[in-house]
């Protein structure tokens, strides 16, 4: 049988589309951000997040990322704006690392690769709920944020990463509970938006992507902490979860607008 989807050389991003079709489909993520093909949109507004502290709830280590989870089953914690329409509830959020401090985001912005790239996914509530938003062009935003290593780590990464020791090996799950995704957030509200994929199977092409332009910094003893999560369960041998970021894909004549000059 088809081994479960994975970064592996038998089971990684060459080899999805043999069970997700959708991932050779002509709006897939990520794809490179090329400033000088990009359209400046004045019409474009602020994106505003109102989030819940109360509504996180878990982290997991599922074998592929480290995910937090959200009560999504009320307009408890939503992302409003920007190129939105209607408010869309905070699901989950979660990362996509390298296995060294030079490479591991998925978008890369004019040849520049980030350490990590940290994806909060939010769902359209109009779709009835998160499968049936899957199925829909606006049924799903998600807010990605570049991890660039430098000399200040944001001390609010700290939270997440004191929890990785809780969820080493695939299928760990520990309470995460009061906490606001939003201090995550850079200081400029500047970003890119265009019309792309989850970068992981299923690969729909549900995504309403809204890029940050400004990266937040974290320490490179924080990536090395993130890299010490293991793809296996507690009774297997350790192998590191790294390098679970998806190859560029092609644009396909698709614009991305800049909220910013
Ligand atoms: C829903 C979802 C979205 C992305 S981008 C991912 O990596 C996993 O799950
Ligand atoms: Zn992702």
């Amino acid at each position: 049988a088809q081994s479960v989807w994975g970064y592996d050389s038998d089971n990684g991003p060459d080899r999805w589309h043999e069970n997700y079709p959708m991932a050779k489909g002509d709006k897939q993520s990520p794809i490179e951000i090329n400033s000088k093909d990009v359209h400046h949109d004045s019409s474009l507004a602020p994106w505003h997040a109102s989030y819940d502290p109360g509504s996180a709830k878990t982290i997991l280590n599922n074998g592929r990322t480290c995910r937090v989870v959200f009560d999504d089953s009320f307009d408890r914690s939503v992302l409003r704006g920007g190129p939105l329409t209607g408010a869309y509830r905070l699901r989950q959020l979660h990362l996509h690392w390298g296995s060294s401090d030079d490479h591991g985001s998925e978008h890369v912005i004019d040849g520049v690769k980030y350490a990590a790239e940290l994806h909060m996914v939010h769902w359209n509530p109009k779709h009835g709920n998160f499968a049936r938003a899957l199925k829909q062009p606006d049924g799903v935003a998600v807010v990605g944020i570049f991890l660039k290593v430098g000399k200040t780590p944001k001390p609010e990464m700290k939270r997440i990463l004191a929890e990785i020791d809780n969820i080493k090996t695939k299928g760990k799950e520990a309470p995460f509970q009061h906490f606001d995704p939003s201090i995550l957030f850079p200081k400029s509200r500047d970003y890119w938006t265009y019309h792309g994929s989850f970068t992981t199977p299923p690969c729909e092409e549900c995504i309403t992507w809204i890029l940050l332009r400004e990266p937040i910094e974290v320490s490179s003893d924080q990536m090395a902490k993130l890299r010490s999560l293991s793809k296996n369960g507690e009774n297997e041998p350790l192998n590191p979860l790294v390098d679970n970021w998806r190859p560029l894909q092609p644009v396909k004549g698709r614009i991305v607008k800049a909220s910013f000059k």
